[in-house]
């Protein structure tokens, strides 16, 4: 697990778009796993930029989204339909008919999770997955107590998540209960993971994933056991972080491999 810690959100918008950048220019017809939440909006808007400027295409990609809420039609102004579409796809060369998120408005959520399933075996599985996660240690909608070999499924929303994402909603009362999701074997299965935290409110949760044991009531603590994570962090989520002097330590190393220019304070 690489553990990199920048100076704000900007950096890690930044940063994550280098990885997506990477991947696209490796491999056009990448498989990409999207997410929503207030976090990976820089990336996207990033992402929105360098494709403005020529840098990037996404006509070839095709890409899955973690989650929907059941219950809310498509075109709501809450939907993660809506909300990928406003924030992404219709922002860039993106083929639609290549974007799939669960379908939250299905009669048969069960059914509806064994096709997504399928349709990213399909695909081939995805090549990089970007993740944000819940202050109770969520990711996607994997709530607490989630399986840690669940696959894409109906779940029950924590009153802690719906608390937290009240503030895109009039209020409470309208934030749905139940969500399909993918689950936390479906997100081990994917090939690379790039996991974003900011802000303060991150911080327990972050400390919980990178340091605490793998327990089902922290399921993004599953991502220990996943061999190619990275977590992009900003100092505020960083701070619970017991090792904080090692992971910076491992990353400017790191980057000097990358750039094969290893100094010699660590030979
Ligand atoms: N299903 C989403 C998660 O995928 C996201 O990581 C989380 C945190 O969102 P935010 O980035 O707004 O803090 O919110 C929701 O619960």
């Amino acid at each position: 697990m690489r553990v990199v810690i920048l100076k704000n959100a900007e950096q890690i918008s930044c940063r994550a778009a280098d990885v997506f950048g990477q991947l696209i220019q490796a491999r056009p017809a990448a498989v990409l796993g999207l997410a929503t939440g207030g976090t990976p909006l820089g990336t996207y808007r990033e992402l929105i930029r360098r494709y403005r400027a020529g840098e990037i295409s996404f006509s070839q990609v095709t890409t899955f989204n973690l989650d929907e809420y059941v219950g809310l039609p498509r075109d709501h102004s809450q939907s993660y339909h809506t909300f990928m579409h406003e924030n992404l796809f219709s922002q860039a060369d993106f083929d639609t008919d290549n974007c799939h998120l669960p379908d939250g408005s299905c009669v048969d959520p069960a059914q509806a999770g064994v096709d997504y399933e399928q349709k990213i075996a399909a695909a081939g599985g995805i090549d990089l997955q970007l993740l944000g996660i819940g202050t109770d240690g969520h990711i996607a909608f994997n709530e607490p107590g989630s399986s840690l070999a669940s696959r894409t499924r109906l779940k029950a929303l924590t009153e802690q998540t719906r608390s937290d994402n009240a503030r895109f909603f009039e209020s409470i009362d309208e934030v749905p209960r139940l969500a399909i999701t993918m689950g936390i074997g479906s997100i081990l299965d994917t090939q690379r993971i790039v996991l974003l935290a900011n802000g303060a409110g991150k911080a327990d949760a972050v400390q919980a994933l990178v340091e605490g044991p793998v327990t089902a009531q922290v399921p993004a603590s599953a991502l220990q056991l996943h061999p190619h994570v990275t977590i992009l962090l900003d100092e505020a989520a960083a701070t619970k972080l017991s090792r904080i002097d090692y992971y910076r330590h491992v990353e400017t190393l790191q980057r000097q491999l990358e750039t094969k220019k290893v100094s010699d304070t660590f030979l």
